[in-house]
């Protein structure tokens, strides 16, 4: 029970790195410093990597129950293990959904039996999802939901959001969601700009995200609601997040890794591995996500990880289902790009993939503090590594990265104290 992790890399405050041990006893972590031992403990040696908190996901799509030929909860939690991910929340647009006591209690019996991380389900604000009928917010909490949310799709009607609001609000649970006015998509496959035009393909403006935002922030206000904004894409959709904060009203919002990374005129063809809910944007929304991260509009990052199968995504945007997977590059990927490069530092990132999403919704997890869960990932800062999908331990192969070189992968994920991923030597 009594394990000590030694010769790891900390990154403090000022973003320098220190070398410390740390001590793990039944699943916790008990002490971390220079000199830590403990008498009597099974060593983990850390090689001099980096030392991090297990990332936290709070958007991720694990398929299981219904869907198990895209994924399931085993692949999933063991793709987002790879990752260096320990807590996931899992979105609600499974078959069943997790809209009764019921169908909650299989979810959880289902992650009890398979996953090898943390897996927190959320609840629906509706049943199946179907924004008709409200769910009981009060008796999924007491199932163990950790959010509530219909992500997948958009709740239209104003007066269900409000409602549910006010339920969460009582209960004090946070309300997630997936902003998409059905009545601005148009068919959409791409975003509505001009590389839509150029491959004849239909677009989805940006309103259809943004003026849903824009009506939820008040409703939130008007309902004393926490809420929660997934994979925020337009600059309008910030500028509604950052109108709402400087307001007072509880919001906070997640941006995916690939909104931060590409853009609509990154798109080489009519390939469905692009294809994604929302869209990727224009070069102004982009970089309007990068400022609202730096100033603190939007909260963290989320992966969005939405795997789908080669025949579902084989033949061009139009048919293909929206989604793409996130776990086993999302840290890589965004060190590469914007850490080496000196946009970020090092400290910033980890904190939006960890602690920052933690905090939304009040968790425990994605610190090193003496005392919390013994959630930590070794990386490999300078192991550098091809991207290819093919070797994914998901099941899911679609991702525009395929081919990209990255590094800073994740080598070692400790769960509870115990290794549940190792890098193959
Ligand atoms: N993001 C996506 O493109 N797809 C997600 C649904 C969602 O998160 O909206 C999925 O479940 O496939
Ligand atoms: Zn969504």
């Amino acid at each position: 029970m009594k394990k000590v992790l030694q010769n790891v890399q900390v990154v403090n405050e000022q973003s320098e790195l220190e070398t410390v041990n740390v001590a793990i006893e039944n699943g916790k972590i008990t002490a971390i410093g220079a000199d830590v031992t403990l008498d009597g403990a099974a060593i983990i040696e850390g090689n001099g990597h980096l030392l991090s908190p297990g990332f936290v996901d709070v958007h991720t799509h694990l398929r299981e129950p219904g869907f198990e030929h895209k994924e399931t909860i085993a692949t999933g939690t063991a793709s987002a293990a790879k990752g260096g991910f320990t807590t996931i929340c899992a979105m609600p647009n499974t078959k069943p959904v997790p809209d009764s006591v019921e169908n909650m209690e299989l979810i959880n019996g289902l992650i009890k039996e398979s996953a090898v991380i943390r897996v927190l389900p959320y609840g629906s604000l509706t049943k199946d999802i179907s924004g008709e009928v409200r769910t009981s917010i009060e008796e999924l909490k007491a199932q163990g939901a950790v959010a509530f949310s219909d992500d997948g799709v958009g709740i239209q009607l104003a007066s269900t959001m409000y409602e549910q609001m006010k339920e969460a609000a009582k209960h004090d649970v946070v309300v997630v969601a997936h902003c998409e006015d059905n009545s601005l998509i148009y068919d959409g496959v791409m975003h509505e700009g001009t590389r839509n035009v150029e491959l004849g393909l239909p677009g989805i403006p940006s309103i259809c995200e943004s003026v849903q935002i824009a009506r939820d922030v008040l409703l939130a206000e008007a309902a004393g609601a926490r809420y929660h904004v997934c994979h925020v894409s337009t600059k309008e959709s910030v500028r509604a997040v950052r109108d709402a904060k400087a307001a007072g009203i509880r919001v906070t919002a997640e941006v995916c890794p690939h909104h931060l990374l590409l853009e609509e005129m990154d798109i080489p063809s009519d390939d469905a591995n692009w294809k994604m809910n929302p869209p990727l944007r224009a070069k102004d929304d982009k970089d309007s996500l990068h400022a609202a991260l730096l100033d603190g509009t939007i909260d963290c990052i989320a992966t969005d990880h939405a795997p789908h199968t080669v025949e579902e995504k084989c033949c061009g945007m139009v048919g293909a289902p929206f989604g793409i997977v996130g776990f086993e590059t999302a840290f890589p990927l965004l060190y590469t790009q914007f850490v080496e490069t000196g946009k970020w530092t090092l400290k910033q990132l980890i904190d939006w993939m960890s602690v920052k999403a933690a905090q939304i919704f009040d968790l425990p997890y994605g610190t090193l503090e003496v005392g919390a869960s013994a959630d930590m990932i070794l990386i490999d800062l300078n192991k550098e590594q091809t991207i290819n999908a093919e070797g994914f331990v998901s099941k899911g192969r679609n991702t525009p990265f395929n081919g990209w070189v990255a590094k800073g992968w994740p080598v070692v994920t400790i769960f509870e104290g115990n290794i549940v991923y190792q890098e193959a030597e």
